[in-house]
């Protein structure tokens, strides 16, 4: 069952649209790497996942549920303000944890709180780091057993030991449980290691979306004279300009043709060849 689907979904506030007609499915068992820049809609996606916002048009389903206003019993979410109670120590913030769920495992919190050294469990919340309070919502988080895991921003405020703890944490969840992970960033640097699935927004649309491998696999970048670009086949995505040399990524290219050298791109120049298109557009 597709863990999270969105068919033509919107959000629009007042006047301006914060997410678009998107249109999506989330495979199961990966990790999917939600990027875009600031403003792009990663956050109201996300929320509206969860079940936290309302769409404008459109319907996101999680396991085939349609989002009606609450969270699905199987979706944990990490937002981006991490709500937690300051004035609780980690251990009874764990406890509220199990008292306000279904379905709750303290056993598993326990597991990844022991896997992040910089968490103290008797401290009171108020007096840890932004970054030891990401962790320890990330092991709340898990302490749901979701199937399907929403998390906003998780990385951006972990020291290199931290988020290099976080992401194991995240792999091995995905391995060992099945999990589902959506994890948004407006840095690719972030998740570049450990994302299967790229879902790249901007201004509200989806840009691109698919099996990494699939994406860059569909994708050359070719280059050559500037005079010479009227010779290639394929679908331009965007391209920048030297006086002699033009630079272009292209969508399911044709043969090469004669004066020009083909690279295979990388992820991150991928992003940004169809972030520079989707800020081209919006210019015109
Ligand atoms: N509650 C709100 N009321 C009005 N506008 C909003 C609200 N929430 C988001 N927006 C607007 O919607 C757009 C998308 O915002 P969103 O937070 O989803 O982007 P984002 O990709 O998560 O950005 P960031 O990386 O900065 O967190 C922005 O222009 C933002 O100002």
């Amino acid at each position: 069952m597709t863990p999270l689907a969105a068919t033509a979904v919107g959000k629009r506030y007042r006047a301006r649209w914060a997410v678009r007609d998107c249109t999506f499915s989330v495979p199961e068992g990966k990790v999917v790497a939600l990027v875009g820049p600031n403003g792009a809609g990663k956050s109201t996606l996300l929320r509206m996942a969860a079940g936290l916002v309302r769409p404008t048009t459109g319907e996101l389903r999680v396991f085939g549920t349609p989002v009606r206003g609450r969270i699905h019993p199987d979706v944990s979410f990490l937002a981006q303000d991490r709500p937690l109670y300051g004035n609780l120590t980690v251990r009874e913030m764990a406890r509220l944890g199990a008292s306000m769920n279904d379905r709750w495992s303290t056993g598993r919190v326990e597991e990844v709180l022991a896997l992040q050294a910089g968490v103290d469990e008797n401290a009171e919340i108020r007096t840890l780091s932004a970054g030891a309070r990401t962790q320890v919502a990330i092991a709340l988080a898990l302490g749901r057993l979701p199937r399907l895991l929403l998390l906003d921003e998780p990385l951006s405020d972990l020291d290199p030991l931290a988020r290099d703890e976080t992401l194991r944490i995240l792999m091995a969840e995905v391995a060992d449980r099945g999990t589902t992970v959506v994890m948004s960033s407006h840095l690719l640097t972030d998740l570049r290691e450990v994302c299967d699935h790229l879902l790249l927004v901007d201004a509200g649309r989806v840009q691109i979306e698919g099996d990494v491998e699939e994406v860059l696999a569909r994708h050359r970048i070719l280059l050559g004279p500037v005079t010479g670009e009227s010779e290639l086949e394929g679908a331009r995505v965007s391209a920048t300009r030297t006086q002699r040399q033009a630079t272009v990524l292209l969508r399911d290219a044709g043969p090469v043709p004669p004066g020009w050298a083909e690279v295979a791109p990388d992820l991150e120049s991928l992003v940004m060849g169809y972030l520079r298109a989707s800020r081209d557009r919006r210019k015109r």
